[in-house]
Order: C-alpha cells, then sequence, then structure tokens
C-alpha cells in the first residue's frame, strides 16, 4: 500500500523517470503505469490473480481498487481504468470522468459496453461486416426480437421464415444469472411458454464444439469448449417443447485436450480471426472482449459468431497473465509518446 501511495503522490510531478523498489529488490527505473479497478469481487478473484499482480508489478504496473464510495476525479490520478459494473449510475460516473479526463484510459467506454448488453444489437456488426474471403465466411445465425406478447410468437416465428430448433435467449445481458438462462425450442407453439423480452436465434449445429476468442487489445486467444450437440432432423421431428439448458461453455467444459473429430476440432484460421477482431474492435470501440464462434458442421469454412462478451472471463485465458501486461503497458507508452 505504501507503494502506491507514494507513486501516486510522485504523480503529481515529473513521473518519467520515477525510481521504484520492486518486490523489495533493487530500485528500477521504469515508467509507472497505474491501473485503478471496478471490479465485482468475483471477478477480482478470477482476474486479478497473484500471479498477474506480481508480473504487472515487475513490469511497473500497479493495480489500485477504486472506491466507489468517493468521487472518482479524487482518487488516483490513474493511467487506465479497468472496470465491469452493472448500472446507470456508474456508467454515468464513468461517461463524467471521461470528459473531465481524456488523458486517462477507460476499459472500455460505457456506450460501447452498453452496445454489447442487448443481444438485439450486439452481433449487428458482425452481420454488417459479412466477412467473407479465402479462409472462410463469417456471418451470424438468423434472428428475431421478441419484447412482448409471448403469444404473437408462433406467427412472429413463421412470418420470418426462422428455421427450428431456435435457442431462446434472454434480451439483455445485465451480469444477472438469469441473463444466461437459454431454453432450446423444438417446435414453434412452445414458444409461447417463454418470456419474453428474448432474443429467437436459429440452433445451428455445429458438432458440440465452440470457440472462444479472447480479445485484449491486438492480441488474439483462441480455446476450444464444449457447447451443444447437435439436433437431428429425425430428433427434431420427434421431440416438441422448450428445453432449458444450463451454461454449457463454462470453463469446466474445456475440450482443449478431449479427443474429437479433427475437422470439428480445427481451430478458425488465424488470419481469418485476425482480419475478424481487427474489423470488431474498430466497430464496437472495445479492447476488452471475447466472441463465441461455431463452424458449422459439415462445412469447414463457414463460421458463425454467437455471442460477444466484455471483459470476459480472462483468468481462463492461457498465458492471460503475460498477453495482458502487455497490453497495458502498450497503452501506457502509447501515452507517453503522445506527450512527448
Ligand atoms: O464468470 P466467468 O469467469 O465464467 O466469466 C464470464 C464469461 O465466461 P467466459 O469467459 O466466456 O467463459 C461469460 O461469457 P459467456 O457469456 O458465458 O460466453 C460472460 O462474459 C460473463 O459476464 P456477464 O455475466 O455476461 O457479464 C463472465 O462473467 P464475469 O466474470 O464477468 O462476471
Ligand atoms: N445459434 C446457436 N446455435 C448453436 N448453439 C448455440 C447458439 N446460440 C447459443 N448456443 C449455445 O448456447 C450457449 C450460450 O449461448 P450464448 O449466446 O453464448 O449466451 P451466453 O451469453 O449466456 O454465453 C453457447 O455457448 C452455445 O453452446
Ligand atoms: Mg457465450
Ligand atoms: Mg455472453
Amino acid at each position: 500500500m505504501r507503494l502506491m501511495e507514494e507513486i501516486a503522490r510522485q504523480k503529481d510531478g515529473d513521473r518519467d523517470e520515477e525510481v521504484v523498489s520492486i518486490g523489495g529488490g533493487l530500485p528500477q527505473h521504469v515508467k509507472v503505469v497505474i491501473v485503478g479497478y471496478a471490479l465485482t469481487s468475483k471477478k477480482i478473484k478470477s482476474f486479478l490473480q497473484p500471479k498477474l499482480e506480481g508480473l504487472a508489478r515487475n513490469k511497473g504496473i500497479l493495480f489500485v481498487a477504486i472506491d466507489q464510495s468517493r468521487p472518482l476525479s479524487d482518487q488516483g490520478p490513474f493511467d487506465i481504468v479497468l472496470h465491469k459494473l452493472s448500472g446507470r449510475e456508474w456508467g454515468q460516473i464513468l461517461e463524467d470522468y471521461r470528459k473531465m479526463h481524456p488523458e486517462v484510459t477507460v476499459l472500455d467506454p460505457p456506450d460501447a459496453i452498453q452496445h454489447v448488453h442487448n443481444r438485439q444489437y450486439m452481433l449487428q456488426d458482425v452481420a454488417d461486416l459479412n466477412l467473407s474471403d479465402a479462409y472462410g465466411k463469417v456471418g451470424v445465425p438468423r434472428q428475431l426480437v421478441i419484447k412482448k406478447d409471448p403469444s404473437s410468437i408462433p406467427d412472429a416465428v413463421s412470418k420470418a421464415g426462422l428455421m427450428l430448433p431456435l435457442v431462446a435467449k434472454p434480451l439483455l445481458v445485465d451480469g444477472s444469472a438469469k441473463s444466461h438462462q437459454h431454453s432450446l425450442a423444438y417446435d414453434q407453439y412452445s414458444l409461447q411458454k417463454l418470456e419474453p423480452p428474448l432474443v429467437l436465434q436459429e440452433f445451428v449445429n455445429h458438432g458440440g464444439v465452440l470457440f472462444k476468442v479472447y480479445i485484449v487489445g491486438e492480441a488474439i486467444k483462441v480455446v476450444r469448449r464444449f457447447s451443444l450437440p447437435d439436433v437431428s432432423k429425425r430428433e427434431l421431428s420427434k421431440n416438441a417443447g422448450v428445453f432449458r439448458f444450463p451454461r454449457v461453455s463454462c470453463a469446466a467444459a474445456s475440450a482443449d485436450d478431449a479427443d474429437l473429430d479433427p475437422c470439428v476440432a480445427e481451430l478458425p484460421p488465424r488470419p481469418l480471426l485476425e482480419r475478424l477482431a481487427r474489423e470488431l474492435r474498430r466497430r464496437l470501440g472495445l479492447r476488452l472482449f471475447n466472441l463465441d464462434i461455431i463452424r458449422e458442421h459439415g462445412t469447414r469454412d463457414r463460421f458463425y459468431v454467437i455471442d460477444i462478451n466484455y471483459f470476459p472471463g480472462y483468468g481462463k485465458m492461457p498465458e492471460y497473465e503475460h498477453i495482458f501486461t502487455d497490453f497495458l503497458l502498450s497503452l501506457g507508452q502509447s501515452k507517453y509518446k503522445k506527450r512527448c
């Protein structure tokens, strides 16, 4: 704590060549990057692990908890603000802070985050991008938004020409467990049992494996996770009803070491992901997010983005400590460059 206070005090003066003693070792000449964070206790536990904090300290990055009971401008000064908290009030506090402190990098802007918290808009940029090149094609499943009146759903579904089965997802992603409670609907009449507001999305067979594409600034990391199994035509014709399904693609369902059909397991081509990530970073205005991507079963290069998450569970991303600290440093450095 002393170290933080000392650095924060020094930040008022010229801090381009601060002398800090790290881990009790010899003083090193480093440019210290102060990262204020406002995260839930769950996120602090999964993200701010001792290994990350230790590595960060060695690279001259300090994480400082933001005290939500005090004005943000009275704290710091910060170089970077890292946040994931829900609520309009907090979003407004950050917006005001961003206006007053353009020199601080707020990761990420609240309005850009809000955009991916609504499944009606979340995938729009992927659809607009309509990415197709020699490495493959990336689209989004067809979907329909139902705001109210569940009795209107069967008609709305047939008018829109959506094919069964359908995945029903709560419209808003607000950090609650409820916003991840989805259902799989085998027949359109049972959809009346669902509670709007929701999104109905065509289920795409993908061999039971999905790819989590983590993005941290310019860096990309892909892992495999188990997902819902395919639904055959036979199964579809034999079953009716809507079935709730729990979170299938959590970390416990890592499929990286499983013995999988190579056609299903093969990661999406790197150049395709790089193009997709670059475009989405720009269009979404986000630097910290992940994409859930599936490959249509039976194809080699037909991909669908089904979900985008802001500041996901990076603690489960291999080598996240190095990737994240390098990213924070690069932000700090580009700021110094701008100043010179
Ligand atoms: O809890 P975790 O570590 O599984 O992380 C969740 C993410 O899991 P993932 O990293 O994709 O495996 C999770 O991703 P999915 O939606 O499950 O694909 C969300 O990002 C979730 O945040 P929120 O509830 O949508 O605000 C994330 O929850 P928070 O940690 O941000 O609360
Ligand atoms: N259109 C779809 N086709 C096939 N499977 C899907 C589709 N949408 C979602 N899923 C499955 O449901 C899971 C949860 O859906 P997702 O959109 O990722 O919501 P969440 O934000 O709760 O993670 C996915 O990880 C995947 O296993
Ligand atoms: Mg998901
Ligand atoms: Mg999600």
